[in-house]
Parts: structure tokens; sequence; C-alpha cells
């Protein structure tokens, strides 16, 4: 992920890597001995049967304290894992590892302090539903609430401040229905579709969506196996768990073992950091892993309100009595907050200077197609075309950004008013609340090429790992089918603006101020 700050990777900080370990003499520690250090005082943490003092880590942690003290004196190993690309250790300031903890003294570490518990208006303790119990794409919520605990389901379900932009993105779906054609001969149906020229089944792919670590051991090869199998795409984040290389190296294999006929790509979704050289590196690492495309997030250069996780975090302080943070505070010119879980003080991690122009220099670093992710009016879209993107993602974030942004839906419906040509000219894409293949339909016939699916994913990796995304996919596919038949369509060459009607949204819909001046004569 190559941007993290404060924590200045130190090269002199020890032989902290798993390589590196492995020609040094290193000192056996006792687990009695590392579970006395569990405070602010003195904290030690071992993490793949190495111990590090990170006492002095405490306060710098962009996750905060609180969650670091809880693994005070105990093995980390697996909270570590679920959130963290192994290399992050590296980070660590000069001096923190300490030796190896001798195996057979395990035992005498602390247990870590547990998760806080879910509380009664959210994930119940319970039986995960049998996989077969799942006939819809929303189904996979409920499961995730009992798997879960409260961070990670705060952070997967939570939107911005009141949650306005989230439930503006689920109900706009259901604001447009069909005008369905009948007698058509609807037998076979066909959704083949494709993402800049690459070939798929379907015309839903995996939205980014970083730290899926919290969701599932196995994290994102876990979910690139599974699309592969299905022959869907997906995007990869910048703030995912496991390496870019990794996560491309699992995909191959997968690919490899399906013996080569999967479709599936994965594109690399970029969160442009503040250092052009930091950037540089990030997209020089997703080229060479060969992703299909750079798809930069423009929807986020500082990050929204994420009013649950704020909460969360003020209730983990209090408890474990360290300090309260209230609004976290940058200094002029950093942004700071990162996208990752609980949005935290990541300085420099996300720009909040990026312009148009920078489109130009990325451009030279990413020979391949460009997308910008995060489009949310028409006059943006003009511009998108004007610096030669391939394509445009109309999105909010998921309702996690601006509050009472505009739904995909109602970008889209202002695309086709205003400026219908970028129909032609790029493939556009939509996200944020799609749930069900009959509103993929919607988004298809108003001229969507693609549709990304992000929190249903999610949710089911939690539950039933690549089983359950492979099933939500079959889901979507299933209602797709049907739904195309039932509007009188076997491929989707045939969906077209007038099999939906969209007459109340448009009357939801922006217009220019000249226009309100005229109704108002
Ligand atoms: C020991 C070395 C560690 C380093 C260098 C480190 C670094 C970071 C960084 C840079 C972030 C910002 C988000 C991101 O880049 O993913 C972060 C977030 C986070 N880290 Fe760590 N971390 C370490 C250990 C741990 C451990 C052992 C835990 C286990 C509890 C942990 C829990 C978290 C959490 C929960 C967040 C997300 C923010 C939140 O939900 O409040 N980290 N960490
Ligand atoms: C848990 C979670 C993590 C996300 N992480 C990222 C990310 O790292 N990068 C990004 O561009 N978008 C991210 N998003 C936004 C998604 O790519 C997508 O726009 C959104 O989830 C679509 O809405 P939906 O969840 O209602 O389907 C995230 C969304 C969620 C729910």
């Amino acid at each position: 992920m190559g941007s993290r700050s404060p924590c200045s990777r130190s090269p002199a900080a020890g032989p902290t890597t798993r390589e590196s370990l492995v020609a040094i003499d290193i000192s056996m520690m006792d687990g009695a001995e590392v579970s006395k250090h569990n405070s602010k005082q003195s904290c030690w943490i071992v993490i793949d049967l190495r111990v590090y003092d990170i006492t002095s880590f405490l306060q710098q942690h962009p996750g905060g304290e609180a969650v670091l003290l809880k693994q005070g004196g105990a093995d980390a190993t697996s909270e570590f894992n679920k959130l963290h690309p192994p290399d992050y250790v590296d980070d660590l300031p000069q001096g923190s590892y300490l030796g190896n903890l001798d195996p057979a003294t395990a035992k005498g570490l602390r247990k870590p302090t547990p998760p806080a518990p879910a509380p009664s208006s959210s994930p119940a303790a319970g039986k995960v539903p049998d996989l077969a119990l799942c006939v819809r794409a929303s189904d996979f919520e409920e499961a995730a609430k009992v798997v879960l605990n409260r961070k990670s389901w705060i952070y997967v379900s939570s939107s911005a401040n009141s949650g306005l932009s989230l439930r503006g993105n689920l109900d706009d779906w259901s604001r447009v229905t069909f005008r369905p054609r009948v007698l058509r001969n609807v037998e076979v149906v066909d959704a083949q579709s494709s993402i800049l020229g690459h070939p798929t089944p379907h015309p839903f792919y995996a939205s980014a969506m970083g730290t899926l670590g919290v969701a599932h051991a196995e994290a994102e090869p876990e979910l690139v196996r599974a699309v592969a199998r299905r022959g869907a795409h997906a995007v990869i984040s910048t703030a995912s768990t496991r390496a870019t290389g990794q996560i491309m190296q699992a995909f191959e294999e997968e690919s490899r073992r399906l013996g080569g006929v999967s479709p599936s790509r994965l594109f690399f979704q970029l969160y442009l950091p503040d250092d052009r050289a930091k950037a540089l590196a990030i997209i020089e690492t997703a080229k060479r892993a060969g992703y299909k495309g750079l798809w930069i997030t423009v929807d986020l250069p500082v990050l929204g309100k994420r009013t649950a996780d704020r909460r969360l975090q003020a209730e983990e302080a209090l408890s474990l009595g360290v300090s309260v943070e209230s609004v976290p505070q940058a200094s002029e010119g950093e942004n700071p907050y990162t996208p990752g879980a609980g949005g935290r003080v990541v300085a420099g991690r996300v720009s909040a200077r990026t312009t148009w122009d920078d489109l130009k220099w990325i451009r030279e670093a990413w020979q391949g197609p460009i997308v910008l992710k995060g489009i949310q009016c028409a006059e943006d879209a003009k511009l998108a075309v004007e610096y030669g993107c391939q394509a445009i993602l109309l999105s909010n974030h998921g309702g996690r950004q601006l509050h009472t942004a505009p739904s995909s839906l109602t970008t889209l419906l202002e695309i086709r008013t205003y400026c219908p040509e970028v129909l032609e000219k790029l493939e556009v894409y939509v996200d944020g609340g799609l749930r069900d293949g009959a509103d993929i339909l919607k988004a298809i016939c108003l001229g969507a090429k693609s549709v990304g699916v992000g929190r249903p994913f999610f949710y089911a990796m939690a539950a039933y790992g690549a089983a359950g995304v492979e099933r939500c996919i079959d889901i979507l596919a299933e209602e797709l089918a049907t739904a195309m038949r039932l509007v009188g369509i076997t491929s989707l060459d045939q969906a077209r603006p007038e099999m939906v009607n969209a007459s109340r949204l448009l009357n939801d819909m922006w217009r220019p101020e000249k226009q309100f001046a005229q109704s108002r004569l």
C-alpha cells in the first residue's frame, strides 16, 4: 500500500520481516514475561511469534491506541492479519523488535481483551443461517450480523452523517419501474457484457472495498477466487488487507486451476496519496501485477463523517481510560483521514489537493484505461470525456462520503438529460444500493454499461466466505435473467430507456438555475 505515515519505514528498525529473521541470532522470550507488558507504560505484542515493544507507537497508531492496548502482552497475530498486510510491522519505530517468543511458553501470554459485545440493536449472537436460505442479495446482511463483531459491522454497514445518502441509494431503484413488452420469445437469454473490452457473462462486478480482512481471514484472495469461478470482474482497493501482488497471484492461480477459461479480470482502485512518488509506486505495483484498468476514486478528497465509527471510537477510548479523540485535527494541507476501517488520522494517505491536471502525469505512468470512480454530476462527466478517460463510475461511495449526495441513478438521469453524448463516448458504470438483478437491468436500460455491487459481497464473505460470494453472484444473475425475460428482451443490447419509467425520479432531478427563473415568470 506504500503510503503509510506517520510511522515511517526505518531500515534500522531491526530485522522485523519474516524472511530477515531466519539468519540472525535472536533471543527467545518467555510468554509470561511478555504478558506483563500490557499497559500504556509498557506495551508489548506478539505477531507471528515475534515480540514487539509498541509502547512508543501507541499514540502514533492510525487505528488508535485502544485497539493496541487490548492486545498488550498478548498474541495479536490474528487481529493484525485481519486488518493489515504483513509488511506493516516494518513501519514500527526503530528498536521495536525485541526477539522471538519461545513457542513452548506461549500459554503464558495474556488473552487479548475481547471485542466489544454486540449491542442489542444490531448484530445478534446466534447461528448463521444455512446458505440455502439466502435467496436475495440483501439476505447476506442478516447473516453477516451474526458473525461480525461490532466494530467490523459498523465499518461495513455505516454511512455518512445521518445515513441519508445510503437511504437514497437503496430507495431510488424502487422509484423506477419497468414498461415490459410481451410475446417476444424469451426462452433463451444471455446477459453477456463487458468492462473496458473484457467480456463477462455478468453486467455487474464486485466493487472496490478496503479492509476485507475483517470479513474473512482469507480476505481479498478468497473474494477473487470466488469471482474467477463465476466469471465476474472485480475491482481491488488500494486499502486492501493483502498486498496488491498477492491478490493478483491468488486470482491467477485460481484462473489456471480453472483451465484458463474464466473471463474474470481484476481492476485496481487508486486512492491518490499526497506524495507523488508514493502514488507512482502504487501505480507501478498495480501495473506490474497485471491489473486491467486504473479506477481512480475521486469522491474522497477527505473522508466523509462516519458517525457510527466515531461513536464507537469514543466508547472504546472511554472504556480503556485513554484520551477521547473528539474531532481529529490535521495540520494545514494534510488530509487527516484514512479510508480504512474506522476513519482515522493518516496524514497524506489521500490527497485533498488532487485536480483534473493530475490526470496528465497519471496517464504517463499508467498507459492502460483510466476510470474515474465517484462522478456525481453531468459537468464532471463531460470533463472526464475531455480528459480522455475511458470510463466513469457514477457513485457516491455507497453513501459513505457526502451527506445527501445524489444517487448514481439520479446522476445517470442527469447525464441522459444534459449530456447524453457522454454515454456514447465512454463507458458509464453505476453503483450504490444495487441489491436486485432487476435493478441492474434498469441501470442498463438507462445507458449504464455495468453495475458495481459492494456490501452484499462483503456480507456474503463474512458469513460464508467464497461460497457466499458465488451464491450472491448466482442470485443476481438469476434475477437479472428473469427480469430480462419478463421485460421482453434476450440480450442486453436490446435494453432501451423506454423499457423503464423514471418519471418520478426525473421530477426530482436538478435543473439549471435559468429554468427555475423561467418557471417563476
Ligand atoms: C504493529 C504494527 C501496526 C502498524 C504499523 C499499524 C498501522 C496501521 C495503519 C497505517 C492504519 C491505518 C489504516 C490502514 O492503513 O490500513 C491502521 C489502522 C488500524 N489498525 Fe493498525 N497497525 C499495527 C498494528 C495493529 C494491531 C496489532 C491491531 C490489532 C488490534 C491494529 C488494529 C488497527 C485497526 C482496528 C485499524 C483501523 C482503524 C480503526 O478501526 O479504528 N493495528 N493501523
Ligand atoms: C466496507 C466498504 C469499503 C469500501 N472501500 C472502498 C475503497 O477502499 N475504495 C473505494 O473506492 N470505494 C470503497 N467503497 C465504496 C464501494 O466501492 C462502492 O462504491 C459502494 O460500496 C457501492 O455501494 P453498495 O455497498 O451499496 O453496493 C467501500 C464500501 C464499503 C461498503
